[in-house]
């Protein structure tokens, strides 16, 4: 698997490092009003596990999850929900966890969605932002790294459902995505 990544942009130390410092962050701004934590499926899964026990206060843990219709890349912006979530958001502060914003049509659709079911408060919090990717105006309250505009993969970011375990973030060699 390793020898399929052309270059580490991030490795897992820095993830750890960066981290560890928005759960302090997230501690201080979220101790009196025990929040809903949301991770979307499946690429937030490994962030979601790390930040959470980052953070040194009450919280409640749920998960999402989404698909785009068709192809991303020439995607509607309309969203599926595979799973919806366990718990109500009326009233509640939210924070959506995510391993990356990069069109943010997926971000869009959710935090619309928790507005129209009444949440009291919707942030966004994001291992990954690729900003040159932006379909729709979608702005991360907290963002651990800036990757530029090239497909990533690792720690929970997949190519065709694989390279989710790696540890770190990287760019795949291009033969991978030619398929030879
Ligand atoms: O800003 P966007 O262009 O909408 O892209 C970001 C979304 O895409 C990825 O999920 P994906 O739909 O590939 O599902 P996965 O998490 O199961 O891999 C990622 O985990 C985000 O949820
Ligand atoms: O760069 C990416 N890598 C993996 N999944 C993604 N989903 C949106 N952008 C990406």
């Amino acid at each position: 698997m390793k020898e399929d990544i052309e270059k580490i942009l991030i490795q897992e130390v820095e993830i750890k490092e960066k981290t560890e410092e928005i759960g302090k962050q997230m501690t201080q701004e979220y101790k009196d009003s025990f929040p809903l934590v949301i991770g979307v499926l499946k690429g937030a899964m490994p962030f979601m596990a790390d930040l959470t026990r980052a953070i040194d206060a009450h919280l409640e843990i749920d998960f999402m999850d989404v698909s785009s219709y068709g192809n991303k890349m020439v995607s509607s912006g309309e969203v599926k929900i595979v799973k919806d979530l366990d718990s109500s958001v009326k009233g509640r502060d939210i924070i959506i966890v995510e391993d990356i914003i990069d069109s943010g049509l997926t971000l869009n659709y959710l935090v619309s969605l928790f507005h129209h079911r009444q949440a009291n408060s919707v942030k966004i919090v994001t291992l990954l932002d690729k900003p040159e990717g932006r379909k729709a105006d979608v702005v991360p309250d907290i963002a651990g790294f800036t990757v530029p505009d090239e497909f990533v993969v690792g720690y929970g970011l997949d190519y065709a459902e694989r390279y989710r375990n790696l540890p770190y973030i990287g760019i795949l060699k291009p033969e991978i995505y030619r398929g030879s």
